[in-house]
């Protein structure tokens, strides 16, 4: 393996999902644009986190990403292989190679059967493991690596608590011995306690084995500890996309500053100071995107000129690549945030401070 060897290369993917009405013959009268036009590369061993409200289209991308959902336009390469142009014979022996972890262990699972049964089907479906010792091996290999006890192979899904149902779903990935997961808000359904305990695990997955993670994920804090690089998704395309570190520490779009100033610090004093961005307004539908910048309907900077015509392109400026026509002079300061159906408030010590945009919307209801 060559450093920084791209394993996953996604280029202009598209996924636009019919909508069609009719009593008798069902009529397309538009499209669901869920994701739009994504460019992004994973390199081998390495984890990408992907972030955004509900409904942006990453578990769309993720799944397009695995042809799991057939894009309607756009590449995906991985190790080098075009899986777009792929026969679906061919396609279903890489699959070996690229599994999802999902986020409801619960529903994922069936709960007829026994884990050894979950964990030998794949070994079955793709034809690995030459003798049932063979098989075991492997299985009992895999339930180590996820910690789990060997008496769990005769037990049923719902005997087991949700952390130790999502071992069972990464040990399904897992044990058909891939080199790239997608994992699907792999800890938001589980309790606060549990959810470090499955990221560790994963963690401690990508060095032994030297695996490559696409996460997907809508809380900020999860994606943070777990990945390289951080992309933030709008309305079926990237807006930023970074190197964890810098997003967290200057995030450069505009929405991705409002994502982070929802995310509480633990220190009350930068608590009390910190900028809070409240987005105005619901996300517009991906039916209808806006215009131009498909954010500049929430954006706090949005300007007169540019934003409403012309589409940004993800551009580089430093570490990161940005979506925004205005970044520098946002970051600069220069550019102030303004009323956007939103009240604009100050912190009471900081005078001429950046902003702080409060709008009637529920807070967090964004993230
Ligand atoms: N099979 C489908 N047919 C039609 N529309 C779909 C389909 N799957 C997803 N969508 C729509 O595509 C958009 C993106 O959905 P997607 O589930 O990818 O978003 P998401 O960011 O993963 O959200 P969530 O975190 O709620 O799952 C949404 O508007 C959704 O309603």
């Amino acid at each position: 393996m060559t450093e920084n060897e791209i394993l996953v290369e996604v280029r202009d993917l598209k996924v636009h999902f019919p909508i069609t009405r009719g009593v008798l013959f069902d009529r397309v009268v538009g499209h669901v644009k869920a994701v739009d036009g994504v460019d992004l590369d994973i390199p081998r061993g390495r984890t990408y986190g992907l972030v955004g409200e509900s409904g942006c289209g990453k578990s769309t991308l993720g799944r397009a990403l695995l042809q799991l959902t057939p894009p309607t336009g756009g590449k995906v390469t991985f190790d080098g292989i075009d899986l777009t142009r792929m026969a679906p014979n061919k396609l279903r022996g890489m699959r070996r190679r690229m599994q999802m972890i999902f986020q409801d262990p619960m529903s994922s699972l069936d709960p007829r059967q026994n884990v050894e049964s979950i964990l030998t089907e794949g070994l079955h479906a793709h034809g690995i493991g030459e003798s049932r010792d063979e098989r075991r091996r492997i299985i009992s290999e895999t339930l180590d690596a996820v910690g789990l006890p060997r008496w769990a192979l005769s037990r049923y899904p719902h005997e087991f608590s949700g952390g130790q149902r999502q071992r069972i779903g990464i040990a399904r990935a897992l044990v058909l011995g891939p080199e790239l997961i997608v994992a699907d808000e792999p800890v938001s359904a589980l309790d606060v306690s549990i959810q470090a305990q499955v990221v560790n695990l994963l963690d401690e997955l990508q060095d032994n084995l030297g695996l490559t993670y696409l996460v997907i994920a809508h809380d900020l804090a999860v994606v943070r500890h777990i990945s390289d690089v951080v992309g933030v998704m709008y309305l079926g395309a990237l807006v930023e996309e970074a190197p964890s570190d810098r997003l967290y520490s200057e995030p450069l779009h505009p929405y991705t500053r409002a994502l982070m100033s929802a995310v509480p610090v633990p220190d009350p004093d930068v608590e009390d100071r910190r900028e809070r961005i409240l987005l105005a307004g619901d996300l517009p539908s991906p039916a209808n995107p806006p215009s131009g910048c498909r954010f500049h309907t929430r954006c706090p900077w949005a300007q007169p000129t540019r934003c409403a015509e012309e589409r940004p392109v993800l551009r580089q400026i430093g570490r990161s690549r940005v979506a925004c026509h205005w970044a520098e002079r946002i970051a600069s300061g220069e550019l102030r945030p303004h009323r956007v159906d939103a009240e604009l408030v100050r912190p009471a010590d900081e005078g001429e401070a950046p902003g702080v945009v409060s709008a009637p919307t529920e807070p967090g209801s964004y993230v």
